[in-house]
């Protein structure tokens, strides 16, 4: 057996969590051959919550859990971690503006960066779930300045996910025929599903489905998906982002498959001008254990409309998150 590593997951005792501890537990996270130490990183009021879903894990007795422990402090949860999942996050409630919703989730994740930078291992691998994922991981990323900025990451897979299964629908294919969808910008409704390089059995997605299709309501249908399914079930994707989530990290580490790409939330270094510093989704391609931006790839009148709108949004978030000091 490997050594085993250390996975810290804030947010344990919530939805996504309780989901996605057992899928670590049965190894399709980080494989079938790596022990895992869990961490569960909760807050004070739901350490007894947290405590009741570690239970539950010794009883899935998996030979992978090496050890599992709760805690409410960060740099106790972080110590050592090699992989952390930030899922923890300040929910809106009512009578909460946008402004209040950044301003405790930024103070949630400047922490979280702050204690990542001090006391993770070295190649520590973050990736943000917790809304607004973008702006929380570029919030991490900059209190965690000894850590590289392309080691953070912000979940778009879902919205990857989304895309394929639509186009898919569509097509009257299996998702397995379709390669190179992207998803530009921020996950928020502005986020721009692109079909433009996409192909579906080979063939440019453009010539399988109709543009009109493809530039209106294929948008509309995976941009609003996360509001659709609140509406329908009454609460948020559970199941289905802790798939995205076992998708982005085993891409991650396994590799995208020749001749396709993923999409994921990166702090921009100026590519396809994204101003530098925002966490942007763009295509990558993970290679090496690293997610790597598509280069070069044709950015037309419409794309180029599409992404500086959700751009543009995220440069709002950015501006909104510094006036509160929290950049
Ligand atoms: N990026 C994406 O694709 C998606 C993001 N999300 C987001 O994921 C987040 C979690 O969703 P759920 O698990 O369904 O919510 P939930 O409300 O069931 O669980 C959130 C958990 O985080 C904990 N928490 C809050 N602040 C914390 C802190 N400072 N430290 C540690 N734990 C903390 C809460 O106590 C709670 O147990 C939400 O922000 C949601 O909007 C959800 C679906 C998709
Ligand atoms: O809006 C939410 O809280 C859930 C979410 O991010 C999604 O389903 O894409």
């Amino acid at each position: 057996m490997p050594r085993p590593v250390t996975l810290t997951l804030s947010g344990a005792a919530g939805q996504i969590g309780y989901s996605l501890l057992f899928r670590v537990a049965s190894g399709e996270l980080l494989g079938p051959d790596t022990p895992v130490r869990v961490r569960m990183l909760e807050r004070p009021d739901a350490l007894g919550a947290a405590e009741g879903v570690a239970l539950e894990l010794q009883d899935a007795a998996s030979p992978l859990l090496a050890d599992v422990a709760v805690t409410a402090d960060p740099r106790t949860a972080f110590d050592g971690a090699d992989h952390a999942i930030l899922v923890g996050a300040r929910p809106r409630t009512a009578g909460m503006e946008r402004a209040d919703l950044l301003e405790a989730n930024g103070a949630i994740f400047r922490t979280q960066g702050a204690a990542i930078n001090d006391v993770a291992a070295d190649d520590v691998r973050v990736l943000v779930i917790g809304n607004p994922a973008n702006t929380n991981t570029m919030i991490a990323a900059a209190h965690a300045p000894d850590v590289p900025a392309d080691r953070f990451t912000a979940l778009t897979r879902l919205d990857h996910n989304r895309a394929l299964a639509q186009l898919a629908l569509r097509a009257g294919v299996s998702t397995r025929e379709i390669a190179r969808v992207t998803v530009w910008g921020n996950h928020s409704r502005t986020q721009y599903p692109d079909l433009r390089h996409a192909l579906v059995g080979g063939r440019p997605a453009l010539e399988v489905v109709d543009r009109a299709w493809a530039e209106g309501e294929f948008i509309e249908t995976v941009a609003q998906r996360g509001s659709a399914i609140i509406a329908a079930r009454g609460g948020s994707s559970v199941a289905s982002t802790v798939t995205a989530i076992v998708d982005h990290v085993r891409l991650r580490r396994g590799g995208t498959p020749p001749g396709d790409w993923s999409s994921a939330g990166r702090v921009s270094d100026g590519s396809y001008g994204v101003p530098a510093g925002l966490v942007c989704s763009f295509p990558v391609t993970a290679a090496d254990g690293d997610w790597h931006v598509v280069p070069g790839l044709e950015v037309d009148a419409f794309s180029r409309a599409r992404i500086d709108a959700s751009v543009a949004e995220l440069a709002d978030e950015r501006d909104a998150v510094r006036h509160l000091g929290l950049l």
